[in-house]
């Protein structure tokens, strides 16, 4: 990486304004998956045991600008304190005079978290005078938050113009693997892409073909592949505007000589539900008020294969319908595949992909999950990520 990290600057007596992204999914004020929090300890740690006066920030959820009592972060610093074996102090603003005066307070290796930045109604507008007044907190900028290092906001970017600016370790690894696995591959390598979100992934799509062995589409946006191909979706997910760029993505794969592979048999539902009726049916003949909701046995099989074949997979997107049990097979397929191919580097993007990955027991079996699925999503875009951008070069 052509980043300065924490490693390359002194630490110790510094107040150090560490963005991190704990936007953690809750359920009525409890913490569902503390994965991210996770993440971040690491950074946390090393900047503790060197003896830094560590402010860290994050935001959760979208509460545009507005104070919303439901996503203030006493809980995530309560579960960080539990996971760090220290207290964490937590102030209820995001700047001002409470703020100052807990800064003030911060011995060497003390933790202070600051409420949700976007309560501020600068932070998503990356405003200048907020940017500033977060700098004017610290001696130096850490980056650590990957899963917002897409997002150009006064805490993720702005900052950095004012104070030395590095990355933390969660987000030099975030940048380590995907940057291998897209610079100089394992091969064969193969990229999965599935989930609904048709227009997101378009871009990601068109990068990876120029880069991979094989192509594997899958979940609701192969439909619009489908029908490219000339067959009827029926009442499958599917984007009109994007079959013709569906077709000029099959002809340029064909160029490449980028294997294409697309669901050879579906399982259709007669609705939208966990108790429809079912039944598998090849791709050919999706019946017309039927909808495709997960791939076949035969194309779970076929996929299995390319994935036990592979050096190197790179995931985004489920197969079907996952949150349903009934339509969770092709997800889970590909899953189990990728945990018991040994020989394969697995490199989860974020998201929904994680999260089927975390349901299913295999995390753990896994090369690497990415903390960011919008960031991930745009890494493999090609695109340049501001939070990254704004960091100090080596
Ligand atoms: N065949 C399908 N039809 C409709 N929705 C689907 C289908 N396959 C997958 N999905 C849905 O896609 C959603 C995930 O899509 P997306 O947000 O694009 O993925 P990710 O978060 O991994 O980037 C899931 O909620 C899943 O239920
Ligand atoms: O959860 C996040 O994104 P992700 O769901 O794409 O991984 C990040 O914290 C960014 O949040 P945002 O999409 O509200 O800017």
């Amino acid at each position: 990486m052509n980043k300065k990290t924490i490693r390359d600057v002194e630490v110790r007596g510094k107040r150090v304004f560490c963005r991190v992204d704990f936007n953690v999914p809750m359920e009525e004020g409890a913490i569902t998956d503390d994965t991210r929090i996770r993440a971040a300890l690491p950074t946390i740690r090393y900047l503790i045991e060197n003896g830094a006066k560590v402010i860290l920030a994050s935001h959760l959820g979208r509460p545009k600008g507005k104070v919303v009592e439901e996503l203030r972060l006493d809980a995530v610093a309560k579960r960080l304190g539990e996971l760090l074996g220290r207290p964490v102090a937590k102030t209820d603003h995001v700047v001002g005079d409470e703020v100052n005066a807990a800064v003030a307070r911060l011995q060497e290796g003390d933790v202070l978290l600051l409420e949700n930045v976007r309560f501020e109604p600068g932070e998503e507008k990356n405003d200048p005078e907020l940017a500033k007044a977060l700098a004017g907190l610290a001696d130096l900028y850490v980056n650590d938050a990957f899963g917002a290092a897409h997002r150009a906001h006064a805490s993720t970017e702005g900052i950095a113009h004012h104070l030395p600016a590095v990355a933390g370790f969660l987000m030099e690894k975030e940048l380590e693997v995907l940057g291998k696995a897209l610079s100089n591959p394992d091969r064969p390598f193969t990229a999965i892409i599935g989930g609904a979100k048709v227009k997101d992934k378009i871009g990601v799509i068109d990068n990876l073909l120029d880069k991979v062995d094989n192509l594997i589409i899958g979940g609701g946006l192969a439909y619009t592949f489908v029908k490219a191909l000339g067959h009827d979706v029926g009442k499958s997910l599917l984007e009109e505007d994007k079959i013709e760029l569906a077709k000029s993505f099959m002809e340029k794969a064909k160029e490449k000589g980028v294997r294409f592979y697309m669901p050879v048999d579906v399982v259709v539902a007669d609705r939208f539900a966990n108790d429809a009726n079912t039944k598998v049916v090849p791709i050919d003949a999706i019946p017309s008020d039927w909808e495709a909701l997960d791939i076949g046995p035969k194309t779970r099989e076929l996929y299995r294969d390319v994935i036990r074949q592979s050096k190197l997979v790179v995931w985004n997107g489920p197969m079907g319908v996952f949150e349903m049990e009934t339509f969770a097979q092709g997800t889970k397929a590909v899953a189990q595949a990728l945990a018991e191919a040994t020989d394969t580097y697995s490199v989860i993007g974020g998201g929904d992909s994680a999260a089927a990955v975390e349901k299913f027991g295999l995390a753990d079996k896994m090369d690497h999950i990415s903390t960011g699925g919008g960031a991930s999503l745009e890494f493999m875009e090609g695109k340049q990520l501001p939070g990254v951008v704004a960091l100090n070069d080596k």
